[in-house]
């Protein structure tokens, strides 16, 4: 069993490099933390980055999740092997441009490129926001598979996920630890990046962005509304280079792992995704095909 620590970051492609690090400094609030010529890196926490654009074709290069050490990441290497999934180890170059010790990918099932990590540098100092949306930390990330049953199977049996909450067989919302999920799988046609989120500090931080947003005229893809399954208040607006930003407020924690049973939620009923039955789609990343395994 592969034990995933947490989220660390997502790796997008930009064909605009500096639209997109614009955007993630001066409308997300995010700090830059280092340019380069052709990439980027911003931060939300005290991760180093929790997003890297890398200069070239839009899409999600990969996203990255944290194990304990150079043991775990061998183990994991081991299972997913004998689990017939190709794993390539990462690079020094590699590690060093990730800011991490060690690191290895692979894809999911669907495609999904997906990096284990170890030793992600954290910086101590203060953050710089771009501006004050009250982000507090990376809260989750979520990624599109055509078969989120089958997603779960193998999230389920590899690694230490366990099901929040279902919303039919459109979402899997899984978690790692007591926060109620740092990885979601939702519907769509092909691999990709359906979003990745931030918490705020507070519900009037969640509307202060959404005027800021409309202000602007950037796309609200959907919200602000409330889902029932982590009880957050949400909002989801579109980016450059096809990447979809939630902000949210109020996730469930689940303190009690004995007590919790997932709940199945009807996405045909009208607040089965928003208690305040708002309409909304959010539009995916999609992923980048990264030779990792021939298709
Ligand atoms: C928009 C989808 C279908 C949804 O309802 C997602 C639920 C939640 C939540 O309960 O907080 C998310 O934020 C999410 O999975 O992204
Ligand atoms: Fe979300």
């Amino acid at each position: 069993m592969i034990h995933l620590q947490d989220i660390a970051y997502v790796r997008s492609g930009a064909a605009d490099l500096a639209t997109a690090v614009g955007f993630a400094v001066d409308v997300v609030g995010l700090e830059l933390v280092e340019r380069t010529g052709d990439r980027a890196w911003l931060r939300a926490d005290e991760r180093h980055h929790c997003l890297a654009f890398v200069e070239g074709r839009s899409g999600v290069l990969s996203t990255g999740f944290t194990v304990s050490d150079e043991n775990a990441l061998a183990d994991a290497e081991r299972t997913l092997e004998a689990a017939g999934v190709k794993v390539v180890r990462g690079s020094a170059a590699g590690a060093r441009e990730r800011h991490v010790r060690d690191y290895l990918a692979f894809e999911d099932p669907f495609g999904n490129v997906v990096e284990l990590v170890t030793d992600q540098v954290r910086l101590p100092r203060p953050l710089a926001f771009g501006r004050p949306a009250g982000i507090t930390e990376f809260g989750h990330l979520c990624l599109d598979a055509p078969d989120v049953r089958a997603a779960y199977r193998f999230w389920s049996s590899l690694f230490n996920t366990r099901v929040s909450d279902w919303i039919g067989d459109r979402a899997c919302l899984l978690r790692i630890d007591p926060v109620h999920h740092k990885l979601a799988v939702f519907k769509g046609d092909r691999p990709g990046l359906c979003h990745m989120n931030f918490q705020v500090a507070s519900l009037d931080d969640v509307m202060r962005n959404w005027r800021f947003l409309e202000e602007r005229g950037v796309e609200i893809e959907f919200g602000p509304g409330r889902h029932p399954q982590s009880t957050a208040v949400f909002l989801y607006f579109k980016g450059p280079e096809g990447l979809t930003y939630e902000y949210s407020y109020g996730v469930r924690r689940i303190t009690d792992e004995q007590a919790w049973r997932p709940r199945y939620f009807d996405p045909d009923e009208p607040d089965a995704i928003d208690m305040w039955r708002g309409k909304g789609s959010i539009s995916s990343q999609p992923q980048l095909s990264t030779g990792l395994v021939e298709r």
